[in-house]
C-alpha cells in the first residue's frame, strides 16, 4: 500500500489559454493534516476538484488512497469527505433531510450522527436550506463532509463564513479526525486558520509548489514574546545573553523579552527561580513563512 494518501505528479491543467495547474507535485502522507495555501487564483480549487475527478487533468497523474480517481471515482468519493469552495444545494429540503439523503449515498450515517454534528455547529437541522444564511450553509457543508468519518476529508476553505467561535470548533474537530487516523487536506488563504491544526502546509502560486514546511519547524523559528512571573524579583542580566533572547526587562518579579526559536535555555534559566506563570503567545507563522520564502515577489495572502 502506497503510504500517501495523496500524490500528483507533473499535474497540469489548462483552462483554454489560461493554466490552472503548471505541474503540481503534491504528496499528503496518510494520517496527517496538510494545509494548502495560496492567494486567489493560485490553483487550490483546481487542484481539489482534479482529486476528485469533477474535472480531467491535461496531463500528469493523480492517485488518492490508493486508486486513479478516474477509473474509480464513484468508490472514491464514499471513503472521501469533501467540502467544495462554493458548495451549493437544492434549497428546498431541510437540512436534516439533505444530510439524511447525502447520508444514505455513502453507504448510510445513523441520525444521531448528524444530529451530533449539527448541535456541535449550533445548526438547526428542521430549517430549509434555502432560508439559511450562508454561515449555516457553510455548517450543512461541513457536516456532509464529516459526517460519515471517511478516511481523508478534502476541504476546500471550510471556514468561510465561520464565526471566530465557529471556527474554534472546526478546529477541534479537524484535530479529532487526526488523532481518530483520518487524513486531512484543506485549503485556505490564511496561515493562522492552518497553523492551528497543520503538521505540514504547502503553498502554491501560479499553479506550482512553492514551498513545503511542518508547521513544528516554523513554529521552531518563529519568534515571540514572553512574559515570566517569578515568586521573586530577578536579575535582567542573568537571561540577556542567552540564546535567542533579546529585549529583556525586568519590572520587579515580572520578565519580559523577544524569544527567536527553542525555548529550551530561557526555560532552564527560568526554572533556577521559583516560577509563578509563564506566558508565551502563538506566534502568527505567516510572516515568517511568506518572509523566508516569497521575499519581493511575494504573493498578496489576505489576512
Ligand atoms: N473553469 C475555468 N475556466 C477558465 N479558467 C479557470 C477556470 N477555473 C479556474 N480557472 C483559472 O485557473 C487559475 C486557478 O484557479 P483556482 O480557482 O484553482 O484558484 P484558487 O487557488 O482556488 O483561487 P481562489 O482562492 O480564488 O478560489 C486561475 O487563474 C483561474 O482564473
Amino acid at each position: 500500500m502506497d503510504e500517501s494518501a495523496i500524490s500528483t505528479e507533473a499535474l497540469v491543467k489548462t483552462y483554454g489559454r489560461s493554466r490552472g495547474l503548471t505541474g503540481l507535485d503534491l504528496r499528503v502522507e496518510r494520517g496527517e493534516v496538510y494545509g494548502f495555501l495560496g492567494p486567489n487564483g493560485a490553483g487550490k480549487s483546481t487542484t481539489i476538484r482534479l482529486l476528485l475527478d469533477l474535472i480531467r487533468p491535461t496531463s500528469g497523474r493523480v492517485t488518492v488512497l490508493d486508486v486513479d480517481p478516474r477509473r474509480d471515482g464513484v468508490a472514491l468519493r464514499r471513503r472521501v469527505g469533501y467540502l467544495a469552495g462554493d458548495f451549493t444545494v437544492d434549497g428546498r429540503q431541510t437540512a436534516r433531510e439533505l444530510l439524511t439523503y447525502l447520508g444514505n449515498l455513502r453507504g448510510g450515517v445513523p441520525a444521531a450522527r448528524i444530529t451530533e454534528l449539527a448541535d456541535r455547529l449550533d445548526l438547526d437541522l428542521n430549517r430549509r436550506i434555502r432560508a439559511l444564511s450562508k454561515g449555516n450553509r457553510q455548517k450543512v457543508g461541513v457536516i456532509q463532509a464529516f459526517m460519515h468519518t471517511p478516511e481523508l476529508l478534502i476541504l476546500d476553505e471550510p471556514t468561510s463564513g465561520l464565526d471566530p467561535f465557529l471556527q474554534q470548533e472546526f478546529v477541534a474537530m479537524v484535530r479529532q479526525a487526526r488523532t481518530a487516523g483520518q487524513t486531512v487536506f484543506m485549503s485556505s488563504h490564511v496561515m493562522s486558520e492552518v497553523q492551528q491544526t497543520a503538521d505540514r502546509v504547502g503553498i502554491i502560486r501560479e499553479g506550482r509548489m512553492v514551498t513545503v514546511e511542518r508547521v513544528e519547524e516554523l513554529r521552531e523559528r518563529a519568534v515571540r514574546h514572553v512574559e515570566i512571573h517569578f515568586a521573586d524579583p530577578v536579575a535582567a542580566g542573568e537571561f540577556a545573553a542567552l540564546p535567542g533572547v533579546s529585549e529583556v526587562t525586568v519590572t520587579g518579579s515580572t520578565l519580559r523579552c523577544r524569544l527567536d526559536g527553542r525555548a529550551d535555555a530561557l526555560v532552564k534559566a527560568a526554572a533556577g527561580h521559583t516560577v509563578v506563570s509563564l506566558l508565551s503567545e502563538e506566534p502568527d507563522l505567516e510572516e515568517l513563512f511568506f518572509g523566508y520564502y516569497a521575499r519581493e515577489e511575494a504573493p498578496h495572502v489576505a489576512a
